[in-house]
């Protein structure tokens, strides 16, 4: 059978209407005095992308609040809707979940834009494997240059008909999914290039016949906060989740109770806000924190003091699940700003353009370790850091699996530039916390921080304004 390429998309898809429109390129908002403030953050991506996979492969309706309205999450509902769920908005705020029927042949071929979301193109193929038919799936440019090789095996694995329509072990991809009710019980996946692969399988593993045994057989898998919050998810709904083994994970089968669900504020995109009052010697407070959590960014609590900075959590005094996380950034003798260089920063994942931006304003060396996979991201991160700091004017060391900054005592000022962002809403965010304190600097296509965070621009510019955004 020969089969055709799909066409691409036109990029951006997906992204919400109701972003405001802004000067490209955007000049990063300056500040000579302290940032001081309060922001209140939309809900996580990766939460609200499981949650909206599990609400739409449930037995019954659900009900989400706080669900993140990004790019990504967009994105993530029409795939579903492509596959027979559906989704009202209520004007409370409440996301109405009804799903799709599992077991099911689809009427007819269905095309799924990823965009550029991992979340969407790594976790969406085997929900298609739930339901007989055919699936063609595709995205931005970019995503087509984004790792799927090892989902590929793992869904062939599980009986799905694979063709890769471009280069082998990318998008786009026609999946065949009529034979999968019969395969296996496990598969055996290398994740070492992204755990999205292993979150992919796991996430609607509940729904299988046989549920699913998943065994990472590569050397480390990278953010392994990810997993364990697929893993949470699964279990606050109720699913056994075993891990007989380290790199061993088995979902069992069985039902899955429409749920309601409260998303969790994006803590890795509090990120570039909490580094704010770090760069200028302030003081940001993010509410609602929740006092235990899988999100990767709440590392932040343990990253941010080795910049220098005070970091207070004070738990709600009604609602003990969540508090306040207070940043206070180091100030020297004269009053001035005093970011201190971190040493090495081991495994920062998705956070490592904000601690790359804190790292080229700190006054000493910083080593971020243990970041290879982010080559595999929206862009190759390590690439474009080193690439837009040396716009900055400071030489970055890329290693394979590392970047090394050496600090402004041996790099001099930063000089204004007119950063690049490559469709990365981490690099957008990244040049912002840089531009507070290098006067000039504008930022290409801010708007891209849609992504995650369609109210980036309005959000920042209220806080470094010292309105409480
Ligand atoms: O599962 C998720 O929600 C994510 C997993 C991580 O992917 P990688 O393991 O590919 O880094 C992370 O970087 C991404 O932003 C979100
Ligand atoms: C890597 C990221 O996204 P994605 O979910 O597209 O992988 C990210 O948000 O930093």
């Amino acid at each position: 059978m020969t089969e055709p390429t799909p066409p691409r998309p036109s990029a951006p898809s997906g992204a919400p209407s109701s972003t405001p429109s802004v000067p490209d390129p955007w000049p990063a908002p300056t500040t000579a005095g302290p940032v001081v403030g309060t922001v209140r953050l939309p809900g996580s991506k990766s939460l609200t992308n499981r949650l909206l996979v599990l609400a739409a492969i449930a037995d019954g309706p659900s009900e989400l609040r706080g669900a993140l309205d990004s790019r990504d999450t967009r994105l993530m509902r029409a795939a579903l809707t492509a596959l027979g769920a559906r989704f009202e908005d209520g004007d409370d705020g409440v996301l109405l979940v009804h799903p799709l029927p599992v077991g099911e042949p689809l009427a007819g071929e269905v095309h799924v834009d990823c965009g550029l979301a991992g979340t969407v193109m790594r976790f969406l193929p085997a929900v298609a494997a739930l339901r007989p038919g055919r699936v063609v799936l595709d995205g931005d440019p970019g995503a087509r240059e984004r790792p799927m090789g090892p989902l590929v095996d793992g869904l062939r694995q599980l009986g799905v008909g694979v063709t890769e329509a471009g280069e082998p072990g990318r998008l786009p991809l026609v999946l065949d999914t009529t034979a999968a009710a019969a395969a296996p019980e496990e598969v055996a996946v290398d994740a070492a290039g992204s755990s999205q692969f292993l979150s992919g399988l796991l996430l609607s593993a509940v729904r299988r016949p046989s549920g699913l045994t998943v065994r990472h057989t590569g050397s480390r898998v990278p953010s392994p906060e990810h997993v364990s919050m697929t893993v949470a998810v699964l279990r606050e709904r109720g699913v056994r989740v075993d891990i007989p083994a380290a790199g061993v994970w088995r979902v069992h089968p069985g039902p899955l109770a429409g749920f309601t669900a409260v998303v969790e504020p994006d803590l890795s995109n509090a990120g570039p806000f909490l580094a704010a009052a770090v760069v200028t010697g302030g003081t940001v407070t993010v509410p609602d924190w929740p006092t235990g959590t899988t999100q990767l960014g709440d590392r932040w609590r343990c990253i941010l003091p080795a910049f220098g900075a005070d970091v207070a959590f004070e738990v709600g005094s009604e609602d003990r699940s969540q508090g306040a996380l207070t940043v206070t950034g180091g100030v020297g003798e004269d009053g001035a700003p005093r970011v201190t260089g971190a040493g090495e920063v081991p495994d920062t994942a998705e956070l490592a353009p904000t601690v790359a931006a804190l790292a080229l304003l700190a006054e000493g060396p910083t080593r971020l370790t243990g970041i290879a996979h982010l080559r595999g991201h929206e862009t190759d991160r390590l690439a474009a850091l080193a690439a837009e700091a040396a716009r900055f004017g400071v030489e970055v060391k890329e290693g394979a699996d590392e970047l090394g900054f050496p600090g402004l005592d041996a790099s001099g000022p930063l000089r204004p530039a007119l950063a690049e962002t490559y469709h990365d809403h981490r690099m957008a965010t990244f040049a912002a916390v840089i531009g507070l304190r290098v006067p000039g600097t504008r930022v290409h296509d801010v708007a891209t921080t849609a992504k995650t965070m369609p109210g980036f621009p309005a959000l920042w510019a209220a806080l470094v304004g010292g309105e409480e955004a």
